[in-house]
């Protein structure tokens, strides 16, 4: 059991700063992220979204302020072509990946319980019909299943998602998403989203974290995608209007390439 029973926040900022240089990327962040909340962390190209996953994964450190994790974390990178290794590497090698890498040696019983985490993480995301192909056959829609496995072998707390639907069609993404999603009903795993584009995740978002130029907004989506609340975060005229069911922004730091159009980077 890796979540907790209770709503101990998962990952806490508290008073968190980070500053790279001479660039603040956010400051007196406050967001305790709970079990089985879904997150999506929005802004345009260099806010900081990336960053903010690194410094949950250790990699950056606060420049001031505290960050407390409750429980393991999974990540999930963004669907890309690993020229070298993909036809080297069977789906399921990638997923074993997940499992402490250093655990070779450890003995029968410990490989046995190495295959079966590998075996139930690539069962829970569908994959069992592909896992034993090399990665460099699979459609881009499968590696990411595959990718969500590895992430799932360590049973995380929360999922570090960077993107993760990036590059996939429309199906795809539905796939991808519905699985980050049953993920958390069954077990109650909080989702940290990081992408350029709400519609496809619209539906599951309980809280958006919007960064923009050293200064952000948190709240659900009503509170923070319409046009009074991002106009005054970019500073300058942004509109949200809903279209069937969806969320079109138009404006904001254009230069920034920032638009929530689903066929379109540009503004
Ligand atoms: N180690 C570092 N040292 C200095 N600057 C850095 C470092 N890492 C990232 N940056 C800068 O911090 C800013 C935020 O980068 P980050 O990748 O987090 O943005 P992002 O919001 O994820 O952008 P994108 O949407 O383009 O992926 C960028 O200007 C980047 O160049």
């Amino acid at each position: 059991m890796s979540a907790p029973a209770d709503d101990t926040p998962v990952v806490e900022f508290t008073d968190a700063t980070l500053a790279l240089g001479d660039r603040t990327l956010w400051q007196d962040l406050n967001l305790a992220v709970h079990p089985g909340e879904f997150i999506a962390v929005l802004g345009p190209n260099g806010s900081g979204k990336t960053t903010l996953l690194r410094a949950v994964l250790g990699q950056v450190p606060l420049t001031s302020g505290t960050l407390t994790l409750h429980g393991r974390l999974g990540y999930v990178p963004q669907q890309h072509a690993d020229d070298s290794d993909a036809m080297a590497l069977r789906g399921r090698d990638l997923v074993g990946f997940g499992v402490d890498g250093a655990s070779w040696g450890i003995g029968w019983r410990g490989r046995r319980e190495r295959a079966a985490r590998v075996d139930a993480a690539i069962a829970e995301v569908g994959a069992t019909a592909f896992a034993e192909q090399p990665l460099g056959l699979l459609s881009g829609g499968e590696q990411q299943r595959l990718r969500i496995a590895q992430a799932l072998t360590d049973d995380p707390a929360v999922l570090l998602c960077d993107e993760p639907l990036s590059s996939l069609d429309l199906r795809n993404q539905r796939v991808v998403v519905d699985l980050l999603d049953a993920r958390r009903r069954a077990r109650d795993t909080a989702i940290l989203f990081v992408t350029h584009e709400i519609n496809p995740v619209l539906p599951y978002v309980d809280r958006v974290l919007y960064l923009v130029d050293g200064r952000f907004r948190i709240g659900t989506v009503a509170e923070v995608m319409n046009s009074a609340t991002l106009s005054e975060l970019y500073g300058s005229h942004v509109e949200v209007a809903e279209v069937a069911g969806r969320l079109v922004v138009i404006g904001g730091d254009t230069d920034a390439g920032h638009h929530h159009c689903d066929d379109q980077g540009q503004s």
